[in-house]
Formats: structure tokens, C-alpha cells, sequence
């Protein structure tokens, strides 16, 4: 491996097909063929009844970065696939597409589009990979860190994956995601320092073990700490770990700030409840109960029904890996392209699989919110020229059983997708992350509840337009009077 580049760009951080695409469409003269696609997933991660949709300030770095430098183009030619023209087009290749997408800390769902994007046809091709790579992975730390939040409720619960996390961008960008949905801090600096997120810990079993005994080793802590939160399952947790923390806490009294104590292993409900107990009798009802190891929501919610005394949830391996679901499975499809003649044709993909079947055209999403309260009563795609604001009302049904359906009065409709890049140029004004974490809560405020519970939700309606619709099934048959006539 040659890591002795200093040039190296995320220009090649993509699959080899799309550059043998791009070179076909180059040496074809299709280079400014334009194009639009879009990306949207089939299945809600985790089964649960909404996505948090995170991923965006990463696509903006890279869209805005995105440039092949010398040794780039060197390793291409070195390949011997690519003629020398197209390897002189990409030495100058600038980004110049219009990308829309959905801001970030939104609730998204399945089968609609969360990212357009509309260029020439080499441009869009390109960037498929990483903006894929990109938005499987986060959208799905931060669904799976809202489902966590979602059980917690008002406590904090601080991110502790960098260790378990698929290397460092994972542990960076999960950080970050993890964030924006839901939880209040992280141990990984560096995410402190790039993204502002507060950053939060207490010590190892490896201190108490450089010491050889809880009080030491937390005595030590507190002589260069004010703040402090000690270990206490290294050796013996109700007979050492706490009493250590209680001696020490009454020691310093007010030369540290005793915020509690963490539990790292055994069982957790039985354990906090004694801790607690030792600590409201030894005058220290404030102290907090951390617990880590291994958490989801799952053993959460149930620590929590056991009535487990924990204040603060430290999570690591179970989110930053996305532990019960691997990736998200988003796709980047097709929807228009342009013709010989320069008009803007929509185009489908059929497959065997119906549930495969992409929705042609450039599309809007609206949400749909009842005026009277805000709850949302599900989203409305349509194709970009309709505007559901100028009706009166709005007739939703679902594209797969039509019978399910009903009109809603009263409403107000929020696009969703934004301008990000509009030819190339960065139009939009990122919000802060905080602004984008408190989105998030708002948003999930407007979700019945019956979309929000985290087994068996109810499914949230995404809905075409009937012009969609139309269109839809108009493009299906065309494709298939055209496969008709071939078999004739
Ligand atoms: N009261 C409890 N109810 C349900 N699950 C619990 C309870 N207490 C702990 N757990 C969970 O049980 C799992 C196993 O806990 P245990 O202490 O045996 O961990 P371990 O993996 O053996 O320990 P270590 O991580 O130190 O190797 C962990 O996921 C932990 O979060
Ligand atoms: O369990 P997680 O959700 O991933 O949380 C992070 C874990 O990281 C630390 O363990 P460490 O790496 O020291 O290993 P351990 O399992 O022996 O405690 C910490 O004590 C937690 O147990
Ligand atoms: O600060 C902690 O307690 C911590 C940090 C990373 C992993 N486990 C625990």
C-alpha cells in the first residue's frame, strides 16, 4: 500500500464503474447529456416507523472537494483503462451539478427521495459511491441512536464506539450522527474538536489497576480532576468500588465535584439500586449511577422496567456498528434523462421484484401537516412542477393499494427537498449541529406516537400524486409494449 501520496482525493473513492460509464459517455459524445437521480431506500432500518436523516454536511465536503489531482490521474493512467481525452477531461473535472436534499435531523422514510441529484450524466454517475457510502452508514447510526434516546427519555446517554467502530471515518461520522439523533455527548475527541459536540468520560479499569486498589487510584484521580466520576466494578463494586468512591468523595468534599460513579459490568439493576442506596445513605442523593457495557435499547428499556437506579447511559459497540443491522441498503437511481432532441425524458427501472421498481420522473416531497396541530399526516411525492399548497386539499392514497386512502383538509405542505448545490455552487446556509439535533426533536414531536414506538410501528404513509402515479404506470406500460413487440 502506498501511502506516500500527498495529493490523494476522494475522486477515486468510487467504484471502477462508474469511470468505464463515464468514459463510455465521454467518447460518445454524451458529456453534457443531462440527467437526474435520485436516492431512496426500500426498508426502514430497524424496522422502525422513521429514519433520522443524517449524511448531508459529509456529501456537502465532498461534493465541494471533489477534484481528481495529478497523482489521481496518474494511477488512471497507469491502469491503461482510459484514453488519454478522458483522462485529460478529468484532470479538469469540476463538480457543476444541482444537488437537493433533505436537511439534515429530518424524519425520512422508505420509497422516498432524500437527495436529488441533476447534472451531466458523467458528473452524477461519479458521485453515486460516496454519496451512498455516505448516507448508509449515517442515516443508520443516527435512526438507531434515536431509538436509544427514544427509551432514555430526559437522561443522557453519551456515545462510547470509537474503540468498537469500523475504523476512523466510522467513528468520527457515527459520532456525529449519533448526535444529531439524540445523544448528549461523546468520548471521542477529535469529534469534539471537528464538530463541536461535547465531549464527556470517565476513567478505565486500568487506572484502578495502576494503583492496585479502587481508593488509590480514585484518590489519584481526584488530586488532578475536579470533576469526577469513578469506576467502580474493577475489583468488587459494593465492597471496594463504591466505599472507595464514598471515602474519597468525603475526603476532597468540596475540592472536587463528585458527579457519581460508573457500573461497567454484572447486573446492572440489582447493582445500581445498592449504589444508589449507599450513596443517598452516605449524603450523596445527587451522585449520579453511569452504566455501560454493551447497551441498546433493548437491554435499556429493560434495566429501565427493572427499575435500575442508572442516571447516565454510556453506549458504544451496539450503536457506532449499527450492531443488528448492518447498512441501510439506499439506492441511487435514474429518473430522467435527456434526449437526442434536448428534451428531459423520465425514465423507469422495472425488475422482476416490484418492490424494485423506481418511480420515474424529478420529483418533490412534501410533508404533509394538519394546520389545527401540526401532526404530520404523511408525505406527498410529486412530480417537481405540482405544487399541493395551491390546492384545497390534498388526496393521499397508497401507491401499492389504492383503496387505502383519504383527503385531508386543513393542511399546511413542506417541501422537503432543498437546494444544496445549484450548478455547481454551494447555495445553502448549513445549519449549526445543535440547530440540526434540536430539528430532529421537533421533528419527531410532530409523529404520532404510534409511528415513534420502537416495536411493530405503525407504517407512515408515503404517497404518490396522482399525476406520480399516472406517470408511473404510463412509463410501466410503455416498457412493457416495448419488451411485447420485442418478442413478437
Ligand atoms: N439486570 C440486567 N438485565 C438485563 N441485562 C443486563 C442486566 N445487567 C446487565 N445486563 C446486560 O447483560 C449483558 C452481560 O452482562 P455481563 O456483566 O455478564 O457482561 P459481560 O459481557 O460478561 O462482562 P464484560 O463486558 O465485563 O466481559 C450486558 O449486555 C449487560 O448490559
Ligand atoms: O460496551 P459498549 O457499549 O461498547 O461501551 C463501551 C465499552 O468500552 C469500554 O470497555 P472496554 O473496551 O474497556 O472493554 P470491556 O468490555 O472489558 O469493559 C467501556 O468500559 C464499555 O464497556
Ligand atoms: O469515558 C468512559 O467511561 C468510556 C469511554 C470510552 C469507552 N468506554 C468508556
Amino acid at each position: 500500500m502506498d501511502f506516500n501520496y500527498r495529493d490523494d482525493s476522494l475522486a477515486l473513492h468510487t467504484d471502477a464503474y462508474q469511470l468505464s460509464m463515464m468514459q463510455t459517455y465521454f467518447s460518445q459524445g454524451l458529456t453534457n447529456r443531462k440527467a437526474v437521480f435520485e436516492v431512496f431506500f426500500r426498508k426502514m432500518p430497524f424496522d422502525n416507523g422513521y429514519a433520522v436523516y443524517a449524511g448531508l454536511s459529509h456529501l456537502i465536503q465532498y461534493i465541494q472537494n471533489l477534484h481528481f489531482t495529478p497523482s489521481d490521474i496518474e494511477y488512471l493512467k497507469a491502469t491503461e483503462l482510459y484514453s488519454d481525452d478522458f483522462l485529460t477531461y478529468l484532470a479538469t473535472f469540476k463538480f457543476q451539478g444541482t444537488v437537493r436534499s433533505m436537511a439534515e435531523g429530518e424524519l425520512v422514510f422508505s420509497h422516498e427521495p432524500i437527495v436529488q441529484i441533476e447534472g451531466n450524466l458523467l458528473e452524477c454517475q461519479l458521485v453515486e459511491t460516496a454519496i451512498l457510502n455516505i448516507l448508509n452508514f449515517q442515516i443508520m447510526v443516527a435512526t438507531k441512536a434515536a431509538r436509544i434516546k427514544s427509551v432514555i427519555g430526559d437522561q443522557s446517554v453519551l456515545e462510547f464506539g470509537t474503540r468498537r467502530a469500523q475504523e476512523f471515518d466510522a467513528a468520527l461520522w457515527g459520532t456525529r450522527a449519533a448526535y444529531v439523533g439524540g445523544f448528549d455527548a461523546t468520548s471521542n475527541v477529535r469529534a469534539g474538536k471537528l464538530f463541536g459536540i461535547p465531549i464527556s468520560g470517565t476513567h478505565a479499569h486500568s487506572l484502578v489497576q495502576t494503583y492496585r486498589n479502587d481508593y488509590d487510584a480514585f484518590k489519584a484521580y481526584a488530586q488532578t480532576h475536579r470533576d469526577c466520576v469513578f469506576l467502580v466494578d474493577t475489583y468488587d463494586t459494593l465492597k471496594s468500588g463504591i466505599p472507595s468512591a464514598i471515602k474519597v468523595a468525603d475526603e476532597f468534599g468540596d475540592r472536587i465535584n463528585f458527579i457519581g460513579v460508573r457500573i461497567d459490568s454484572g447486573d446492572m439493576a440489582y447493582l445500581s439500586k445498592q449504589a444508589r442506596q449507599m450513596l443517598d445513605a452516605a449524603g450523596y442523593p445527587n451522585a449520579k449511577i453511569f452504566a455501560s457495557n454493551d447497551l441498546d435499547e433493548n437491554t435499556i428499556q429493560n434495566l429501565i422496567m427493572q427499575g435500575a437506579k442508572i442516571d447516565v447511559w454510556g453506549v458504544g459497540t451496539k450503536l457506532i456498528t449499527s450492531y443488528d443491522q448492518p447498512t441501510l441498503g439506499a439506492v441511487y437511481k435514474m429518473v430522467s434523462i435527456e434526449n437526442e432532441a434536448g428534451e428531459m425524458v423520465d425514465t423507469i427501472k422495472l425488475s422482476n421484484n416490484p418492490a424494485k421498481m423506481s418511480t420515474p420522473g424529478k420529483h418533490q416531497v412534501w410533508r404533509i401537516r394538519r394546520q389545527a396541530d401540526g401532526k404530520s399526516e404523511g408525505d406527498y411525492i410529486t412530480l417537481v412542477h405540482e405544487d399541493p399548497r395551491q390546492q384545497d386539499s390534498v388526496y393521499m392514497f397508497d401507491p401499492n393499494n389504492p383503496f387505502l386512502n383519504k383527503t385531508v383538509h386543513g393542511f399546511t405542505a413542506e417541501p422537503l427537498l432543498q437546494d444544496i448545490f445549484v450548478n455547481g455552487e454551494l447555495v445553502y446556509d448549513e445549519p449549526s449541529l445543535n440547530q440540526i439535533r434540536d430539528a430532529r426533536a421537533q421533528h419527531l414531536d410532530s409523529l404520532w406516537d404510534e409511528y415513534k414506538r420502537d416495536l411493530n410501528p405503525q407504517i407512515y404513509p408515503v404517497d404518490l400524486s396522482q399525476e406520480c402515479y399516472d406517470h408511473k404506470l404510463a412509463l410501466i406500460r410503455d416498457v412493457h409494449d416495448y419488451v411485447a413487440q420485442l418478442k413478437k
